[in-house]
């Protein structure tokens, strides 16, 4: 192709280029006869974002004015400089994006879920290909290079906020960059070359945080903007008072790129020494940790009916802070850069800048009357910022993790992945292990501290867990009478708590959220006893955690019938600060599932002894007066020791023969289509 385009063609294509880059998005308005959206709540994470690493969070945020500038001059000037070189039978991005283009969408767009649909639909692919064509300037078409995206989690409870979209490359088979069109032979090979990179580094670019469109979440928003005038950011950590955890990360911890196409603001003033996490949890009083611990104690005494509407869930309002700390803790998670905070008809923009634990917010603009610049260029600058950087984090790791010639320099540490595991290395720290089996003393201890350590976690503070019902795997040794709650005191020796640190996520279904875990125990003689294979699934939202609390009761059940062959459950805990049950209960293997010899294909592998075991399981299930209603490969486990297990008995009914009793709003085998086995 050729570069031949004659002044007047560059002219014609420069105006209708202009046109396009000033286009806005349609005024959405909710119709007079609909209902509201649900105004923006506390999602699930919210639980996972106190026990981020300390040097990942959020420590202050900053106002950034220039951003939006910054971000729309960078994408005039790439396509001034690529204009004059596009091919001669260049079809004008008007004409290209027209299908796109809705002056007004034809359905009500109410909740962020609709919202981030309405922008894949139109505005996505419309900066997206122009975005491409800077990039890939001899392509004769205005299509995408990569998506935008919303990948649907698997919780799908709405609650006003969703921050699920973000920009990807997709790949092939083999997990190379995978192109469509001419976008192949066009692309220049060391542009191929960094973004092969790219995928190799990251899978996600970008966050998204989408809000129902509600005077809520505008008023969120502009709140935002008094975060910044706040010395430092107070990131909400577990109220938990406990002795400082050693601070080693399982893994690297990312770094910025050595520039980007924006300039931050300088400041003078230095980010205050104390931690924000380490200062709240010694200024935290006593009798604020009493207070709450008061307060709950009160609502457990009370109606379990009015207990179950009243008890905070996650469910609560947003407020700037809290939105804030979750987009951030997003950023993290998926280790992007920028986040884009929108609620129909307005919009934030937002640079994390790792380094100073920074969040820099542009200012709050009303997305329907952009000028100069118009949205689609400044969303074309944000697409390009986020590639490059994306491209110079991946080449800046690279560089980092090849072979240096000298190795005079000791290596960072604190930012080095330990060799060991977890769990290995807090074994290598402890005592010899006693021959006391740690489950059966945890048995008699109802105050449960639940750390993280995987991934991008390493709790500043554990979260406080109370015992909500017995072990049923061991007799506590103190008889309990039914019924019996325990006291939830002002304080607690180490040896009467045991802590459970969570090392991995292994499930994740429509109940919980299922945790690899071990559990550490403190007796009073100064020994520390471990137990390595243990697994805590956690559920957050009403009627999850009714199903939980029945999943439980149906264990109950069984194990006074001897059932074996199903899970060893040590007992449900209730989160002292609200939001979380945890059921804590023995790691059961690999799902047949998961074990089937051909991954390609969804037949699984029994060995005639495996079957028979199955069967006897479930034949004694039934006969203790329980239906599983759930029975497939996903629930069927075998250990590493070889002991078959069937799990997940949140569907399961006791005395099914009462065909009228219901389990929560509806009945769970006939919304699934399945039958009893
Ligand atoms: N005790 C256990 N040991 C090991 N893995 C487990 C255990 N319990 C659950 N899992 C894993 O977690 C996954 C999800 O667990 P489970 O089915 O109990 O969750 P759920 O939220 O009730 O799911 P569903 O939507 O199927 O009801 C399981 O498929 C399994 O892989």
């Amino acid at each position: 192709m050729s570069n031949n385009l004659s002044e007047n063609a560059v002219l014609k294509l420069q105006n209708d280029l202009n046109t396009v880059l000033s286009w806005n998005p349609p005024f959405l308005e909710r119709a007079a006869d609909a209902e509201p959206p649900l105004p923006p709540g506390t999602p699930p994470q919210a639980f996972y974002n106190k026990h981020i690493y300390e040097k990942l969070i959020l420590r202050r945020v900053m106002p950034f004015g220039s951003l939006v500038n910054d971000l729309s001059n960078m994408a005039q000037a790439q396509l001034e400089c690529i204009i004059a070189r596009l091919p001669l039978d260049s079809v004008l991005p008007s004409e290209a994006f027209t299908e796109f283009r809705e002056d007004r969408p034809d359905m009500e767009i109410l909740t962020p879920e609709e919202l981030a649909e309405l922008y894949s639909k139109s505005l996505a692919p419309i900066c997206g290909g122009l975005a491409t064509k800077i990039m890939l300037p001899q392509t004769s078409n205005w299509d995408n290079a990569f998506e935008w995206a919303r990948w649907a989690p698997a919780d799908k409870t709405p609650n006003g906020m969703d921050d699920n979209s973000c920009i990807f490359f997709l790949q092939d088979e083999s997990g190379k960059l995978r192109l469509f069109g001419d976008h192949s032979e066009t692309m220049k090979p060391k542009l191929r070359e960094d973004l092969e990179q790219v995928i190799a580094f990251t899978l996600k670019i970008g966050t998204w945080v989408f809000l129902s469109l509600t005077e809520e979440s505008q008023e969120l928003l502009a709140g935002m903007g008094g975060l910044s005038l706040r010395e430092t950011f107070e990131y909400s950590a577990c109220k938990t008072i406990y002795p400082a955890s050693i601070g080693i990360l399982s893994r690297t911890i990312p770094h910025d790129a050595p520039s980007n196409p924006w300039t931050l603001p300088t400041t003078n003033a230095p980010i205050s020494v104390s931690s924000p996490v380490c200062s709240f949890l010694m200024m935290t009083s006593y009798s604020s940790i009493r207070t709450l611990t008061v307060f709950f104690e009160r609502q457990r005494l009370l109606h379990p009916e009015w207990l179950e509407k009243n008890i905070p869930h996650y469910s609560t309002s947003l407020t700037p802070d809290s939105l804030v700390q979750l987009a951030w803790a997003k950023a993290v998670e998926t280790d992007s850069t920028m986040i884009v905070f929108n609620c129909g008809n307005h919009e934030r923009i937002a640079v994390r800048h790792r380094e100073t634990q920074t969040l820099y917010i542009s200012e709050l603009y009303d997305i329907t009357k952009c000028e100069n610049p118009g949205y689609i260029k400044l969303h074309v600058g944000l697409y390009l910022a986020q590639i490059y950087d994306a491209i110079a984090r991946a080449k800046a790791t690279r560089q980092q993790t090849e072979p240096r010639r000298s190795s005079r320099k000791r290596p960072n540490t604190e930012d080095i992945t330990p060799s060991l595991p977890p769990t290995k290395r807090l074994k290598r720290n402890l005592e010899k292990l006693s021959s006391q089996r740690p489950m059966e003393l945890a048995s008699q201890r109802d105050m449960m501290l639940l750390h993280m350590q995987y991934d991008i976690y390493h709790s500043p503070a554990p979260a406080s867990f109370i015992r909500a019902t017995p072990c049923l795997t061991h007799k506590t040794m103190t008889v309990r009478k039914a019924g019996y709650v325990p006291p939830i005191k002002r304080s607690y020796e180490i040896h009467e708590c045991f802590e459970v640190i969570i090392t991995s996520q292994i499930g994740r279904g429509a109940t919980g959220i299922v945790h690899g875990a071990t559990a550490r125990l403190a007796t009073k003689d100064g020994k520390t006893l471990i137990e390595e294979n243990l697994v805590v699934k956690l559920a957050f939202r009403k009627q999850p955690q009714r199903r939980m609390r029945h999943e439980y009761e149906v264990y109950k059940h069984l194990m006074e019938h001897g059932v074996t062959g199903v899970p060893r459950v040590y007992g449900l805990f209730e989160d002292l600060e609200g939001g979380a049950i945890a059921l804590v209960m023995n790691n059961c293997g690999q799902t047949l599932y998961d074990s089937r010899p051909d991954k390609t294909k969804t037949r699984t592998f029994v060995t005639p002894a495996q079957r028979k075991r199955f069967t006897e399981i479930l034949g004694n299930v039934h006969r203790a007066g329980v239906r599983h209603y759930d029975i497939r490969a996903e629930n069927l486990m075998i250990d590493s020791a070889g002991e078959a297990f069937i799990v997940d008995f949140d569907r399961a009914r006791l005395n099914p023969e009462r065909r009228e009793e219901k389990l929560g709003d509806g009945n769970p085998a006939k919304a699934h289509g399945r039958h009893p086995p």
